[in-house]
């Protein structure tokens, strides 16, 4: 089911999160495969969280009937927690074993946030995303993926934290996050919104009510103006699409 929204952000509704998954799966192969037929070399953003382990597999069960080359896409995360290599908290870690791994993308296409056995601090971790950023030339991300918290975050970037107010940066180094581990790496408003498409991945009810409020800031559909601050998931959008990937349940409150 499509729900006519009343400005550009595109709202798909799928029966349940496998559902949910098989569309954006199905989304994220045909934009790909379209990137590199138009002589692009498409980089995206992956997002951790409970819907990137349904959404992960499914893009490495339904890969290999696409046209994708994965030696032409360059993967990168809208955010990563600052653990120990191996740690179960690591967001990488979960798309390699979902995903990364059973397609073979190569380990130099794949850029990671480095881990505590790599930098001694999360500033370092940061500083050093940034500049493999710069490096790799990612002015511009195909897709960025971004599941929601129940409180409206979006990525490492919480209500009422500093970090949302970071600029000419692209990426912020979060402490005391309210969602364990305390430290991540985050890409700013700034990075995010450096992008073609930009989709938010939700499921559940547990987020039905955060959707709610984001929408309503994003459409102008009802409610007042939601402020960055208290719905960090208005910060962002897409530059020629932004699609609502939702479930019925975090769709509830619609
Ligand atoms: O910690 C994180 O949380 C959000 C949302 O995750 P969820 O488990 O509530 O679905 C996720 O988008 C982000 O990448 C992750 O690091």
């Amino acid at each position: 089911m499509t729900i006519p929204a009343s400005s550009s952000p595109r709202i798909e509704v799928h029966e349940d999160d496998r559902a949910l998954a098989t569309a954006v799966a199905g989304e994220l192969l045909s934009r790909l495969a379209d990137a590199q037929a138009a002589g692009r070399v498409p980089q995206i953003a992956l997002t951790g969280g409970s819907i990137a382990e349904v959404v992960h597999r499914e893009i490495a069960r339904l890969a290999p009937g696409s046209e994708v080359d994965w030696t032409r896409v360059v993967v990168w995360w809208g955010d990563e927690r600052f653990v120990e290599p191996g740690s179960p908290d690591r967001n990488a870690d979960q798309a390699r074993e979902a995903f990364l791994s059973v397609i073979g993308v190569s380990d130099e296409n794949v850029h990671e946030v480095p881990t505590t056995a790599e930098c001694a601090t999360v500033e370092e971790a940061a500083a050093a995303y940034a500049e493999a950023l710069a490096t790799a030339g990612a002015a511009e991300l195909e897709v960025v993926m971004l599941g929601l918290g129940p409180d409206a975050h979006v990525a490492s970037l919480f209500p009422g934290h500093p970090a949302l107010d970071v600029r000419g940066a692209t990426t912020v180094a979060v402490h005391d996050s309210p969602k364990p581990p305390p430290e991540r790496v985050s890409l700013t408003f700034e990075a995010l919104n450096r992008n073609r498409a930009l989709w938010f991945l939700v499921s559940g009810e547990g987020k039905a009510e955060a959707v709610a409020r984001a929408l309503a800031g994003r459409t102008g559909a009802g409610g007042e103006a939601a402020d960055v601050h208290d719905v960090p998931a208005v910060g962002v959008t897409g530059g020629e699409e932004t699609i609502w990937f939702l479930d019925r349940a975090s769709a509830s409150r619609l």
